[in-house]
């Protein structure tokens, strides 16, 4: 078993780049152990929050707390230490080096109980692949890579930025799966997705953001009620 997950408590956060400020005063707060997704129209501030979590943007105003631990002014590495991992947006995976490598670099770092052995067991596709370089995998196959890595660093929480992106629905499911999987090991997970079928197949729970702040929180089953108000919130049918 993993380190169970850890809770997120966001209160009040302002930050955003240079003299703009993107995020407005965001209150979010995930208990340990549940999965939440973040939805939201393109720019309202969705992966500034996930840089601002990480300790890539700085927060002006406001706190944010891991497992009870006050990470606001931590550099990345401190907050890696804590237990928040990232898998960015567009995967970032090492072009050059073979998915075996790219896997030794992370668990070179690790931190938690997380071994390559069990990633590739989470991720089979992996273990077949792992003579391939990062530049010779499919979109799902770099997904599962940057997946992999984060977990090695041993993550309370886990923060995923639109992983279905550019993916074939067949390939969104399965990563889906592995999402639920992590979450049923107690990870606590932050998702955004653009893809509702996906969000809502993973999700507790359903945050939405609108110029930089929460605007709405409800369960998945209230949130799908509501066809109106999703479409009010997020423009689509
Ligand atoms: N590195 C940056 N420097 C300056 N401004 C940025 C930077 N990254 C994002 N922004 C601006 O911050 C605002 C929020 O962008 P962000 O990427 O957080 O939104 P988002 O909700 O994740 O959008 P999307 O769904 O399109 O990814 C936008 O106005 C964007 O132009």
């Amino acid at each position: 078993m993993s380190a169970a997950g850890a809770d997120l408590r966001i209160h009040g956060v302002e930050a955003g780049y240079g003299g703009s400020t993107v995020l407005t005063g965001v209150d979010l707060h995930l208990a340990a152990g549940e999965t939440v997704a973040l939805l939201g129209r393109n720019g309202v501030g969705k992966t500034t929050l996930m840089s601002t979590i990480m300790g890539f943007v700085r927060t002006l105003e406001g706190s944010i707390h891991v497992g009870g631990e006050d990470v606001t002014s931590l550099p990345t590495h401190a907050r890696a230490r804590v237990g928040v991992a990232i898998v960015p947006q567009g995967r970032r995976v090492f072009a050059p080096l073979t998915v075996h490598n790219n896997l030794r670099i992370a668990e070179s770092k690790r931190s938690g109980d997380w071994t390559l052995e069990r990633v590739y067991e989470l991720m089979p596709r992996l273990r077949e692949r792992r003579g391939n370089r990062g530049d010779q995998l499919s979109g799902g196959e770099q997904q599962m890579l940057a997946i992999g890595r984060a977990l090695l660093l041993g993550p309370r929480v886990l923060l995923l930025d639109e992983p279905s992106d550019g993916l074939a629905p067949a390939i969104v499911e399965q990563v889906m799966g592995i999402v639920r999987e992590l979450a049923g090991e107690g990870i606590t997970v932050l998702i955004v997705e653009q893809d509702l079928r996906a969000a809502f197949s993973v999700a507790d729970r359903i945050s939405v953001m609108e110029k930089g702040r929460i605007v709405h929180e409800s369960t998945v089953h209230e949130f799908r009620s509501d066809a109106d108000r999703a479409r009010r919130l997020l423009g689509v049918a």
